[in-house]
């Protein structure tokens, strides 16, 4: 069985959209969202998938979630069978924290490959956690976003030296780090020398739900990856549709 986040009670999180972020941002894509993280972001744009009522974690916006409406189990083939009643080529699966289901999710990627043998296949993760074995083989690309300080996490939690070491050395990982301030770009200096991370791998982006506080933020953060020659992306889903579920 698998837990996803749901767009409305009892429906889960299995969509159409453009990637919104990362190397393949515009590309058409089926989601499916996972519920659960072993992270706790301040400002987390998915807290539904973990801040449920009785999680007193500090959020930006202390809001509690009904834990049954919010989350929706289902099998492996009914899950796989879902993704494949969507038309396009690439999967993106994302969370809360996806790997913390390998084992389950191994099972549905490898019903719908078996499908659709071509199918690429993305998954979004904080980077705390190794793929499992079953799965690892399955996945074409790994957007990695470690959490930096303003995230909230304890940096023992976030940040595990060794995974992002083996990140940093797989070619399917690409690594996404999230800014709000200038304050923060240190931190991603120190994290690149620390993993010998590549440049042409390392995407900031900028922290925001609305337009507006994207835009406000990507003109000082794009001239500052410029300048350190690090790949800048933008959250494209937010400017099409703003801060929903299910896109
Ligand atoms: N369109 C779209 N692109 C995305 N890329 C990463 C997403 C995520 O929530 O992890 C996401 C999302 O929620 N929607
Ligand atoms: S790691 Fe991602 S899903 Fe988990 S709390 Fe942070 S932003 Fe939210
Ligand atoms: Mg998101």
């Amino acid at each position: 069985m698998l837990t996803l986040a749901t767009t409305s009670p009892g429906e889960p999180e299995v969509f159409s959209s453009l990637q919104g972020e990362g190397p393949g941002m515009g590309r058409p894509s089926v989601f499916m969202r996972l519920s659960r993280c072993n992270l706790a972001c301040r400002w987390c744009d998915t807290a539904y998938t973990w801040r449920f009522t009785g999680d007193n974690r500090p959020h930006r916006d202390e809001v509690a979630f009904e834990r049954g409406e919010n989350q929706v189990a289902m099998s492996e083939a009914d899950a796989a069978a879902l993704i494949l009643s969507h038309p396009e080529d690439r999967l993106v699966i994302t969370g809360g924290e996806p790997l913390l289901q390998g084992a389950a999710l191994a099972r549905v990627v490898a019903l719908v490959k078996a499908e659709r043998p071509a199918l690429h296949v993305e998954i979004e993760t904080n980077g705390t956690v190794a793929a499992h074995a079953e799965l690892d083989p399955l996945i074409n690309q790994f957007n990695v976003s470690p959490k930096l300080a303003h995230s909230g996490n304890a940096a023992e939690l976030a940040l595990v030296p060794e995974r992002l070491d083996a990140w940093a050395r797989d070619p399917r990982a690409w690594f996404k780090f999230v800014v709000a301030t200038a304050s923060d770009l240190a931190e991603i200096s120190a994290l690149q020398a620390r993993h010998a991370i590549a440049s042409d791998h390392l995407f900031v982006m900028p922290e925001g739900t609305s337009s507006a506080v994207l835009r406000d933020r990507s003109r000082w953060l794009a001239e500052e990856a410029l300048e350190r020659g690090w790949r800048f992306t933008d959250r494209l889903h937010i400017h099409l549709y703003g801060d929903t579920r299910g896109t």
